[in-house]
């Protein structure tokens, strides 16, 4: 510990400019100078006084050590201004010494303040005391005491100068009639103490030996623990508190004591604990005691409890932060943008009443043709009932005994065709419930407005640290979870079904309760318009590269290059929370906020970062596994550093959520989709094709499937939000993000120009797609090319991510799926 100590000292030297080391050196110089000349002139001022202006004639001799200079240092500093108070000067440049050789001995501006009080109050005071004779005072110290003086007479003076220091030390000491009582009261105690130590032994004290000895027996259970060091010579041990009324004894000696931590039986018997009239006290217990031990003392027959009380060890570290934050209070991340508000309610479109309104026509009818059509293929139901959510009512059925769950669900297409309604789901059997679920979707949904959620209780009152309010479940209770626990969020839902709306629900769920310094977006859009809006908050909340202009990212290219900067950035976080010794974001901010980490050695206080992708497809088909590796890498190691992925599309097919992105991201949002298979390549299970959109949703945690309808917020209210918060002050820039140098021009995908590309280009691709197998002799046969030619298109096509690239000896793997997204694709090259 020492040694690392001497290192970092000379390594700080070593890293100090010279320029510092030389003024710091004369600072020391001038101040010393200063000194003797002052103390050397205390001694000789009347002498040199009859010199003064002499100062050019070098045959007049200067009785100061320093000569004529120190003559005049002297004159100018102690006569002429503040006397005495000079000496606070030479001390205040060595201090500045000190700071400019970074060796923070003192507190820079505690010292500055409180030599300017005294170098102000000293000399009047000492004018006042000896009415300007000597030079205790100085010219300046007597005049002002003179001048007050005149105005407010003697007693007034004298108010001034005992005010103004009583002021100073209840100012500076934190003085309190209390805590003056306390140790008025301790230096009492102590001297009372010591006055009876002094004491001369009599007999009372023989009395008083055996008062505690009964009291130690009276105590010996009562008292846990033992003292750290037990010397080998005599100690003088104070009473406990316990037993502090008897504290004068005198008749007991303690003979060779050693108390390893823990003793057999039998070797307590070598210690011997006699009690005798040499006792001065029993042994003092300050801090938390550790170990205890009964001693039984074969002398004199008496228990004795032998306390080793443990210096505690306080950690450096803690006690430099308990100071810190004496001295500044807890470091305040939100301090840069104090003033910021959080957005209001009223930001919010008011969509009138959401009460659930109870069409009992309906309800009656739908359970008529339940009942009714499970009776005619012999299902028995014993109960029904409904409960009636914003979107769906959900029918639980109890079947009779003897009927089978596969039964009822086998029946699921015949019920929905009784029921002539789209979305019916059936969950056989509700988990936990021990009956069959219905969900039968309302000819009348009600809509849940974002602002009935975000007004909510359960919402403003929720302790998550990034809240995610989705919308309502069925039972028309509000749905929250944790995106900080979730911890990477999938989002998939055919065109139209509501994905948008979802993204803009959970942006503004978080918008609302996290402040710009804790919470962080990079956005990616490759639809250009969808997160356009956000761009007005760049400053407050948004993150990205250093050279980028824009925040959000609409360019494919450079989303590759965004997400290896947030892999650093999640390699840097993890580096720093190593070092803090902290397991997660935060620890490590609350390790941050309590001044434990030196910002000196890279730590700062991080926000949280959610990562946002609309329509990850788009991303997957341009740039294949240079974006799959990193999203794969992030969403496997991000959550402990704060860093969070929410990634949407609307393909849900296998060549875009792969295995790999699917195992990182356990949390995920269905909105309706076409066909089950889409559902099960989002949920591993059917259903999301069941939905019946505008925000009808299913969320899966890992574990359960919950139907939710998910708030609703319109563009205008976002862009109200938006400009609420763009119009507040804001950081200068971005969160920037560490800069990554990119390899993409080494990469195909980097290197292919469209304008270059073979006018066969398309044809081969859409061959290649259809027969998924990316091989030049195919392009050969299929178009009647040559080696050469084909060779070249299969490398533009791999260039533009449609082919993976060269596998030895199997064909290339095709990144498109059909040709739909081919085309998609063409199209989105083209522009
Ligand atoms: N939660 C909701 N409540 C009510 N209506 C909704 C909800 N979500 C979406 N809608 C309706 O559906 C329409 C389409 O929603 P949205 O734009 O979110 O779809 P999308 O899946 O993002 O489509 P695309 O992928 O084409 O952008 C909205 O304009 C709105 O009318």
């Amino acid at each position: 510990m020492e040694k690392s100590k001497t290192t970092n000292t000379n390594d700080q030297t070593k890293i100090l400019p010279k320029s510092r080391i030389v003024t710091g050196i004369l600072l020391f110089c001038i101040a010393g100078m200063m000194t003797i000349a002052f103390v050397s002139y205390l001694m000789n001022w009347k002498a040199d006084q009859s010199q003064a202006g002499t100062m050019g004639d070098r045959h007049i001799k200067s009785s100061n050590v320093l000569g004529k200079i120190g003559d005049w240092l002297g004159n100018l500093f102690i006569f002429d201004s503040i006397g005495v108070a000079a000496f606070i000067i030479p001390f205040l440049l060595m201090v500045f010494g000190f700071i400019i050789l970074k060796k923070n001995y003192f507190k820079p501006w505690k010292t500055i303040s409180h030599s300017l009080f005294f170098i102000c109050w000293l000399p009047i005071f000492l004018g006042a005391v000896t009415k300007g004779d000597g030079v205790w005072s100085g010219v300046y110290g007597y005049q002002i005491m003179d001048y007050l003086k005149a105005y407010v007479g003697s007693v007034g003076l004298w108010l001034i100068i005992l005010v103004s220091i009583l002021l100073y030390f209840v100012l500076e000491f934190n003085l309190r009639p209390s805590s003056i009582r306390n140790k008025f009261n301790e230096i009492n105690d102590n001297t009372i103490g010591k006055l009876k130590e002094m004491m001369p032994k009599s007999e009372e004290n023989f009395e008083a030996d055996e008062e505690l000895e009964d009291e130690l027996e009276k105590h010996h259970e009562e008292v846990a623990s033992e003292k750290t060091e037990i010397p080998t010579e005599l100690p003088k041990i104070k009473v406990t508190e316990d037993i502090q009324p008897i504290a004068t004894p005198n008749k007991t000696t303690f003979e060779s004591i050693e108390t390893p931590p823990v003793m057999p039986e039998k070797d307590l018997e070598a210690v011997s604990i006699k009690l005798d009239n040499d006792f001065t006290a029993p042994p003092v217990v300050e801090k938390p005691v550790t170990t205890t031990q009964n001693i039984t003392s074969n002398t004199e027959d008496i228990a004795f409890n032998i306390e080793v009380n443990q210096e505690e060890q306080l950690d450096p570290t803690e006690v430099k932060s308990q100071e810190l934050v004496k001295e500044y209070g807890l470091y305040d991340h939100r301090l840069e943008l104090a003033k910021f508000q959080m957005p209001s309610f009223d930001l919010l479109k008011d969509y009138g009443n959401e009460e659930i309104t109870i069409n009992k026509d309906e309800l009656e009818e739908n359970k008529n043709k339940i009942v009714g059509l499970l009776k005619n293929f012999n299902v028995g139901i014993s109960e029904i009932k409904a409960t009636i959510g914003p979107t769906v009512t959900l029918y639980e059925i109890v079947p009779e005994a003897g009927i089978r769950v596969a039964q009822i669900k086998k029946l699921q297409d015949d019920i929905a065709l009784n029921l002539s309604a789209l979305g019916i789901r059936i969950i056989a059997p509700m988990p936990g419930k021990g009956t069959i679920g219905i969900e039968v979707p309302r000819k009348n949904p009600t809509m849940v407005s974002m602002r009935s959620v975000i007004a909510s209780n359960k919402f403003q009152t929720s302790d998550m640290d990034l809240p995610v309010v989705f919308g309502k479940t069925i039972s028309n209770e509000i749905f929250m979870a944790d995106l900080a626990k979730m911890p990477h969020l999938l989002m998939a839902g055919a065109t139209g079904q509501g994905k948008s709306v979802g993204i803009n629900a959970i942006l503004t769920s978080l918008l609302y309760k996290k402040h710009p310094s804790e919470l962080k977006f990079v956005m990616v859009d490759p639809k250009k318009v969808e997160l356009s809006l956000y761009s007005k908050i760049e400053r407050h909340y948004l993150a990205k590269l250093p050279d980028a202009e824009d925040a959000i990212i609409t360019d494919n290219n450079k989303v590759i290059n965004t997400l290896n900067s947030l892999c650093i950035e999640m390699d840097n976080r993890y580096e720093l929370l190593k070092n803090a010794f902290c397991k997660n974001l935060k620890e490590y901010n609350k390790k941050f906020t309590e001044r434990k980490l030196n910002p000196e050695n890279g730590h700062r206080y991080l926000p949280y970062i959610v990562l946002v992708v609309d329509e990850f497809a788009d991303l997957i088909m341009t740039a294949g596994k240079e974006v799959e590796v990193p999203i794969a890498r992030l969403a496997q190691l991000a959550r402990a550093i704060g860093i969070h992925l929410i990634v949407a599309t609307q393909r849900p097919s296998v060549n875009v959520i792969t295995g790999m992105i699917k195992a990182n991201f356990p949390a995920r949002v269905a909105f309706r989709v076409i066909q089950n298979t889409d559902s099960r390549t989002i949920l591993d299970s059917t259903g999301a094709e069941q939905l019946v959109g505008k925000g009808d949703m299913l969320y899966f945690n890992g574990n359960e499937l919950t139907r939710l309808q998910c708030a609703f917020v319109d563009t205008p209210e976002v862009e109200k939000i938006a400009d609420f918060i763009g119009e507040q002050k804001a950081y200068s820039d971005a969160y920037i993000l560490p800069e990554y140098s990119g390899e993409e021009t080494s990469s195909a995908f980097g290197s292919f120009d469209p304008n270059e590309k073979d006018q066969l280009f398309e044809e081969a691709a859409k061959i290649i797609v259809s027969s998924q197998q990316g091989s030049t002799s195919m392009l050969q046969r299929h178009l009647k090319l040559g080696y050469n030619r084909a060779g070249r298109i299969i490398d533009q096509l791999e260039a533009s991510g449609i082919i993976g690239g060269f596998n030895g000896a199997k064909a290339r793997e095709v990144m498109i799926p059909d040709l739909q997204s081919l085309e998609q694709f063409l199209d989105n090259l083209k522009k």
